[in-house]
């Protein structure tokens, strides 16, 4: 989870809190169900602990292809005990399942959770949880593709995570803290996208009660800087509205490539009033982000209806479901379920160049690359700027 304020792009790396020590592979872990689960080698390193691989314990090590991962933390970090009630209360295998039987879903974008528990090592005590294993996080790709989705793209992630929101809004909880970093793509299947990272997830709603708008100065500007809700900025806690208005700037940020505001992340209040702004006149903010032939109307949509709502406000998720399938037919494409981070070829033909000259801050800079809508053309090792050719589809 981020500490407050933390900015996803460039530039973040916050300093790492003191870590758990690492384990070894082979380590065994038994959890509250006396399940024991085997750890393989770390995959990733979070705020306070480390990811590892991790199966089902037998007699043979955790290979490459395993199945599970265990998160370990200190256990007195308080950010695993909250992702931990969050996975518990609703990550449950069998709840995921039957909402997806109910909701005649292919797939729900909640990691599954298969148990936890506490473990001694070296007179320290820890707490683990295991959930799915999963494969390459979005932020990786949206750099790879130099920092542009394609529209189809941005508009099936937009619909899966309106499924993956329906489903946890439906579970008492908001995640708040919605980006490509804390998108993890499926490790067997590339059309599967999950949610990860519910460090920050808020209870919006125990027990069926909503909870009340009330600001807390002392929280003013929590999650990740760029695209936190308005809301979040002053200090409320999150809502449902909020990860629509998160979801939004994500969505936006992926097509365009950067929001108004990224110059001045550092200045949360500049960042708050931006926002502000942009809502109160949502055309003219995407009119700051895209030419005229790109400024995708479905968006525009999007953002009003979630700006219609009120702090305890259901989302309208078939509605807003239907405006991103209205901006999909608009590029000629329909809701087929792949997440292609390729332009398909008609689309390539339908696109316009646009020219942009960037100061080359590279020390080894590549002859050239191409990505998915872009065309990094680095000029010779000497000079300073490189040339990125655009191609956006119209
Ligand atoms: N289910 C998973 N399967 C595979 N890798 C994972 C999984 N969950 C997390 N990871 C990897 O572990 C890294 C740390 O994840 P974690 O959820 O612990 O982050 P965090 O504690 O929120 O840290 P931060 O937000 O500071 O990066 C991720 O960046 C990702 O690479």
């Amino acid at each position: 989870m981020p500490p407050k304020g933390k900015a996803a792009g460039r530039g973040r790396a916050p300093a790492k809190r003191k870590l758990a020590e690492e384990f070894p592979p082979g380590e065994v872990l038994t959890d509250t169900a006396k399940k024991s689960w085997k750890l393989g080698a770390p995959i990733g390193q979070g705020g306070f602990g480390l990811i590892y691989l991790a199966d089902e314990n037998s007699a043979g090590p955790v290979g490459a292809g395993a199945r599970y991962v265990i998160k370990v933390e200190p256990s007195d970090s308080g950010p695993l005990f909250s992702e931990l009630k969050f996975y518990m209360r609703a990550a449950k295998p069998d709840l995921i399942q039957s909402w997806i039987k109910s909701h005649k879903l292919g797939n729900l974008g909640v990691p599954r959770y298969w148990g936890s528990g506490q473990h001694d090592r070296g007179g320290k005590r820890y707490r683990f949880m295991v959930i799915d294993r999963l494969g390459t996080d979005l932020q990786k790709k949206f750099e790879e593709c130099g920092r542009r989705f394609p529209r189809k793209l941005v508009l099936q992630l937009g619909l899966r995570l309106l499924d993956t929101l329906e489903y946890i809004h439906d579970h008492e909880y908001v995640h708040a803290d919605i980006k490509a970093s804390n998108l993890m793509l499926s490790h067997s299947d590339p059309n599967q996208v999950y949610l990860v990272d519910y460090g920050l997830a808020y209870r919006y709603a125990p027990e069926n009660v909503l909870k009340e708008y009330k600001e807390d100065p002392k929280r003013c500007h929590d999650g990740t800087i760029e695209f936190t809700s308005i809301d979040a900025h002053k200090g409320a806690s999150a809502s449902r509205r909020s990860d629509l208005e998160i979801l939004s700037y994500c969505m936006v940020q992926w097509l365009c490539g950067r929001l108004p505001w990224e110059d001045k992340l550092q200045d949360s209040s500049y960042v708050r009033d931006s926002k502000i702004r942009s809502q109160e006149n949502i055309s003219d903010f995407l009119t700051k982000c895209f030419s005229p032939q790109d400024k995708p109307d479905e968006i525009q949509k999007f953002m009003e209806e979630v700006k219609s709502l009120s702090y305890e406000d259901k989302p309208p998720y078939e509605k807003l479901r239907s405006i991103l399938k209205a901006g999909l037919k608009a590029v000629q494409a329909k809701d087929d379920g792949k997440l292609e981070l390729q332009m398909s070829g008609h689309l390539i033909t339908k696109s316009r160049p646009r020219v942009f000259i960037e100061s080359h801050h590279q020390k080894t800079p590549q002859a050239w690359r191409a990505s998915t809508n872009s065309l990094l053309l680095y000029l010779s090792e000497k000079q300073k700027y490189v040339v990125m050719v655009i191609l956006q589809s119209v």
